[in-house]
């Protein structure tokens, strides 16, 4: 007697994922899936459709050979051809099953088969007979069960139990049915099928109206205890039912769920990531489950709840699916949060800021996320070591503005405006061979100072095309030196900003009765 709440887990995205327009893996690649997918724990893996080609014959026939707890299956058309060639490539592992399937809606009998009802009968049962002299586990479906006839489809059922299939799986081929109907079709069978005893039901849910999960679980509902399902949901066209979302429904609603799997949900992430990467299909950022935002929270209320307690705005736990601490939990920090999530960020690193301290960063760090969509960790650091090597409270340079005006042929011109330690407002105007290099020029001229350029360093900080510049200089004055850094949107920006940093340190050496912060290379 089946256990109606222990779910077999069939993973397809070896098949029917492949069938993903644009991906083409080879047999190395299917390989590396395949044994993640052992670790996952799936109960089959559906390693491809050996008769459509030789390098899918190998492919299925390296992982046939190669796994051994998951049970290893392929799919063939009703044709004694195909089932040969399934049968050559999984002929070594230790539980092969056979995949075969028929069309049996109206609209596929007539315009794709050219078959009548009797012949797709007849065809299904001769070729599980086939079948069956090869494998002990044929699984046979019903191309596009959910639009066809329900009495057609029990007695179809019947016939092939019969002549010796013992998974009976019902794809909702183009993803047109609702939860309610694809149950309904599950509880038809099971109760107007003879010898559906003898069989297993299983679903197959595309998600061309982004239905697949939940018709899966309305399978399973209704009788079904295998669900087919791909890592990432990938698949013919808009895709299979995805197997994460579906492990983590039945996981995290037990109470509405009462079934097991064998999965082990912590190797889910790892799952997405190899298939991610070796099909080339990225993940969009707000999937669920394994989304690169699925544990980011940006409002600032949010923020606030997730601090006070987690449960008030999350419902997985990021480490349930193996999201490493690091890439969950993100406050995700940018124009939406508030001073709550920014604090808790700052105390992330360590770094003891006064109010005073906080309330500029937080002001900085709000006016950076008018540039920055999304402000990283490092932008953060940025702004909390430009408050805490903050010399404001010093006479000290004040750059007010600057343009420089590029010429590739010609000259480059560099204007600049800026307080001096006195409080007076100077302009200079220079004339340079590069942007960079009329720039400092202009800003060597205006210090009372003597200084000179010693090492001159941009980065980015931060990922992206809106990511910070940061310049990180050495100057000398006075036969000491000192080191500078400055951030900003703009690469000169960030530039000049360093060499004023360099000298306001200078300045505030002379100011302070702490030893100087010179540094010495
Ligand atoms: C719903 C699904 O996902 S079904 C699986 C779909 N996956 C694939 O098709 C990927 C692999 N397919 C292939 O490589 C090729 O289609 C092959 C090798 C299988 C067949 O290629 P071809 O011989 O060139 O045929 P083609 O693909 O153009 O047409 C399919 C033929 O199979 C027939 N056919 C379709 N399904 C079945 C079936 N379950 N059993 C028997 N015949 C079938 C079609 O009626 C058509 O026959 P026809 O040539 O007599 O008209
Ligand atoms: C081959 C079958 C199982 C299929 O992929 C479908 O009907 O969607
Ligand atoms: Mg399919």
């Amino acid at each position: 007697m089946t256990d109606i709440t222990d779910i077999k887990i069939f993973d397809t995205t070896l098949r029917d994922g492949e069938q993903s327009p644009g991906v083409n893996l080879n047999k190395q690649e299917k390989l590396e899936i395949a044994k993640q997918l052992e670790r996952l724990g799936v109960d089959v893996i559906e390693a491809g459709f050996p008769a459509s080609s030789e390098g899918d014959f190998q492919a299925v026939k390296l992982i046939a050979d190669t796994i051994k707890k998951s049970s290893v299956t392929a799919l063939a058309r009703t044709k004694k051809h195909d089932i040969d060639r399934a049968y050559e490539a999984l002929k070594n592992t230790p539980s092969p099953r056979i995949h075969i399937f028929l069309a049996t809606s109206p609209i596929h009998r007539e315009f794709k088969l050219k078959m009548d009802k009797q012949q797709v009968i007849d065809t299904s049962v001769e070729m599980v007979k086939y079948s069956k002299t090869l494998f002990n586990e044929v699984e046979w479906s019903a191309e596009d069960a959910s639009r066809t006839e329900l009495p057609f489809l029990a007695e179809i059922i019947e016939a092939v139990i019969e002549a010796g299939a013992s998974i009976i799986n019902l794809p909702d081929t183009v993803g047109y049915t609702t939860p309610e109907e694809y149950g309904e079709m599950f509880r038809y069978v099971s109760e107007n099928v003879p010898n559906i005893n003898q069989a297993i039901l299983s679903t197959h849910c595309h998600n061309d109206l982004g239905m697949a999960v939940a018709n899966s679980i309305a399978g399973i509902e209704n009788g079904a205890t295998q669900i087919e399902c791909s890592i990432n949901g990938i698949g013919e066209r808009a895709g299979n039912a995805a197997l994460e979302e579906i492990a983590v429904a039945l996981h995290i609603r037990g109470d509405a769920y009462p079934y097991t799997t064998n999965l082990n949900l912590q190797e889910i992430k790892r799952s997405s990531d190899v298939v991610a990467k070796l099909t080339g299909m990225t993940v969009q950022p707000n999937k669920a489950i394994i989304g690169r935002n699925a544990y980011a929270h940006e409002s600032g209320i949010h923020q606030d709840g997730m601090l006070k307690n987690a449960e008030t705005y999350e419902i997985i736990s990021p480490a349930l699916v193996g999201v490493s601490a690091d890439s969950a939990n993100t406050l995700f920090l940018g124009k939406h949060s508030g001073r709550h999530a920014f604090k808790d960020k700052v105390k992330s690193f360590n770094v003891e800021l006064s109010d005073e301290e906080l309330s500029a960063a937080f002001k900085n760090f709000k006016a950076l996320t008018d540039h920055k969509k999304e402000v990283t960790d490092d932008d953060i650091y940025s702004i909390i070591m430009e408050i805490k090597t903050d010399a404001s409270n010093i006479e000290r340079y004040v750059l007010d503005n600057f343009y420089v005006n590029y010429e590739q042929d010609g000259q480059t011109k560099a204007h600049i405006d800026v307080v001096t330690p006195a409080g007076e407002p100077v302009s200079h105007e220079v004339t340079g061979s590069g942007s960079v290099e009329a720039l400092y020029k202009a800003i060597q001229e205006i210090l009372s100072e003597s200084t000179n350029l010693l090492d001159y360093q941009l980065s980015s900080v931060g990922g992206g095309k809106d990511a910070l510049a940061e310049s990180r200089v050495q100057i000398n004055i006075n036969g000491q030196k000192f080191s500078g850094r400055g951030t900003a949107q703009d690469v000169l920006a960030a530039s000049a900003n360093a060499y004023f940093n360099a000298v306001n340190r200078y300045l505030m050496s002379e100011h302070a009765t702490e030893p100087a912060i010179s540094v010495n290379a």
